[in-house]
């Protein structure tokens, strides 16, 4: 009796004994399994938020450091709206359309004439005498004063097409009249006069560069002189220091030796910086590495209309303030941090809580542009952009109320019945892809006579933002529906070897200073070209290949 009893308890507690050991065990998995660390292998980190600098700490920002900061996580994308085949084929289509000889797509209406229709739209115009422009004598400023209200019911769609019919004749006889036009350079136009005053600076490096500036490209870059003037710009001992008298912001002429002299914007915001979205554009900052960017998208397009520029590390006491004029160097100062800062003479950013400052110490970086020579030697014409902003918070400009601002304003002025129509759209083009809103004028060499390009100066503005594409910029080409064929090519060379890619390339091979573009600007220069390729597509679905593209023999 006593046995089974045992063996009873024996096999009870031999029972607990198990279910104490699974209990233990699964508890311990269960304890282990939520405690345990996860295995140690490389945990990336996040990549940081976007930085937008304000303006007021990006002025004391680092340097050198700062310019590698700042992967942003997510675009403000404007993902353009055309395909990569939309593409291809609207190539194929302007090249055909290139090759066919219909000489003028719209047919004329011999009752239509350009004169009736300014005068209808100069009936417009307030009566308010007093308002117009006396000394006006082009057809736009006669017009300028219309009655912007009632422009939709002035120009009919029959006008608008009797307006292209008579751009496309104009921009015809342009090109038969100049087709044969010779080039002439800087140098024919400056050596009687120097010949005369200064006959020694016939002699200088200075002047063999003039000789490849010519009326339709400010350099050559196959010529021995191209490649020379850098080392001029980049290292050439500076004589002499001076401000720049125009201009809202500072800017200093260096006299380099054999006769150049350079225009020196300086390091003022690192390179990721962003305009900050409440700030206009005409108070806007300049920045150096625009200025070299810009040179190097222009150059890559294969325009060459920029002067070119290089960036410099400078010395700010040796190179600058021991060669200053009495003015600048009376604004120099050591600043609390120890550097060595001048403030300069200007209206915007020329005090002391806005200095130029070395960093560290004496340690400054510039961007260095040639400058070509100027008044009483070289006269320039200096043209009011007619898509100008307003330069003001409160007003807007015309053509941002007027869809009609083309055909009212620019196609009836004599002075677009000519290459310059297509300047500008040109300069639309550049201007948005670099993103730059502060084309208030265009400049060109008046001496070279009316078959000249534009010299785009002035890009300390541009590559503001890289998270947003500013479409108004586009609006020349958007309103006037106008585009040369020659730009279009050059367009569409660049978009298939990837534009960002040879910007990139160009800056590596040929500029000192590093990272003047950062990834966000060179996404943004790939994303705005085909926006551009959408805008022309959007051009020719409402006037044909033949009513948007022209030859006006301009390469
Ligand atoms: N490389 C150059 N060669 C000759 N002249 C130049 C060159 N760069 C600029 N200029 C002249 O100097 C003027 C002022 O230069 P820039 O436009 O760069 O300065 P800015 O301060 O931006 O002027 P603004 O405030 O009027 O826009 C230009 O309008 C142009 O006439
Ligand atoms: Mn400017």
């Amino acid at each position: 009796m006593r046995y089974p009893r045992l063996r009873l308890r024996c096999s009870i507690l031999f029972g607990l004994i198990i279910l104490s050991l699974f209990c233990f065990v699964t508890f311990n998995t269960i304890l282990w399994s939520t405690t345990e660390p996860e295995p140690q292998e490389h945990i990336p980190q996040p990549p940081k938020p976007p930085v937008d600098i304000p303006l007021w700490s990006a002025i004391g920002h680092e340097n050198i450091y700062d310019i590698k900061a700042t992967k942003i996580l997510k675009l403000t994308n404007h993902a353009s709206s055309i395909t990569g085949e939309r593409i291809e084929e609207l190539y194929q289509l302007v090249r055909s359309a290139k090759d066919d000889h219909v000489k003028n797509p719209y047919s004329r209406d011999s009752t239509w004439s350009l004169e009736k229709f300014v005068g209808k739209i100069f009936n417009n115009t307030t009566n308010d005498a007093s308002k117009r422009d006396d000394t006006a004598d082009s057809n736009r400023k006669k017009a300028r004063k219309h009655n912007s209200t009632n422009v939709d019911e002035t120009t009919t769609e029959h006008d608008k097409k009797q307006l292209r019919y008579f751009i496309h004749r104009a921009m015809a006889k342009w090109k038969k009249r100049h087709l044969n036009d010779k080039i002439i350079t800087l140098g024919d136009l400056l050596h009687d006069t120097l010949a005369q005053d200064d006959p020694k600076r016939l002699n200088t490096t200075w002047f063999q560069f003039t000789k490849t500036v010519t009326n339709l490209r400010v350099y050559n870059i196959y010529s021995s002189e191209y490649t020379n003037l850098f080392k001029y710009l980049q290292y050439g001992e500076i004589t002499e220091a001076n401000e720049m008298p125009q201009g809202t912001q500072i800017k200093i002429i260096l006299d380099l030796p054999n006769g150049f002299q350079g225009l020196l914007k300086p390091f003022r915001v690192p390179r990721n910086y962003q305009t900050p979205s409440d700030h206009f554009y005409f108070s806007d900052v300049e920045r150096h590495h625009a200025e070299i960017a810009a040179f190097h998208v222009d150059k890559v397009l294969g325009f060459n209309r920029v002067p070119p520029v290089i960036g410099r590390i400078f010395n700010i006491t040796k190179d600058i303030r021991e060669k200053a004029t009495s003015e600048l160097a009376g604004s120099f100062f050591i600043s609390p941090a120890n550097n060595t800062c001048f403030r300069g003479h200007c209206s915007y950013y020329c005090d002391t809580g806005h200095a130029v400052c070395g960093k560290p110490g004496d340690h400054l970086e510039g961007s260095v542009q040639v400058l070509l020579p100027r008044p009483p030697e070289i006269d320039w014409q200096k043209l009011t952009h007619p898509y100008r902003r307003s330069y003001s918070s409160t007003k807007k400009a015309d053509w941002e109320t007027n869809e009609n601002y083309c055909y009212e304003y620019i196609m009836i002025d004599e002075d677009y019945h000519n290459r310059l129509m297509l300047d500008m759209m040109d300069l639309a083009a550049f201007d948005f892809i670099i993103g730059n809103l502060d084309r208030h004028h265009m400049m060109r060499i008046s001496s070279f006579g009316n078959n000249t390009s534009l010299i785009y100066v002035d890009h300390g503005r541009s590559f503001g933002r890289y998270d947003y594409d500013d479409l108004s910029i586009l609006t020349p080409i958007r309103h006037c529906c106008f585009f040369r064929y020659t730009t279009f090519k050059r367009l569409y060379r660049v978009y298939k070897q990837g534009l960002s890619k040879l910007v990139s390339k160009s800056l590596k091979n040929f500029e000192g200073l590093q990272m003047i573009l950062i990834d966000e600007h060179l996404t943004a220069i790939d994303r705005r070209l085909e926006i551009i390729f959408a805008h022309l597509d959007a051009c020719i679905k409402i006037y044909t290949v033949k009513g948007v593209m022209i030859d006006d023999g301009i390469d």
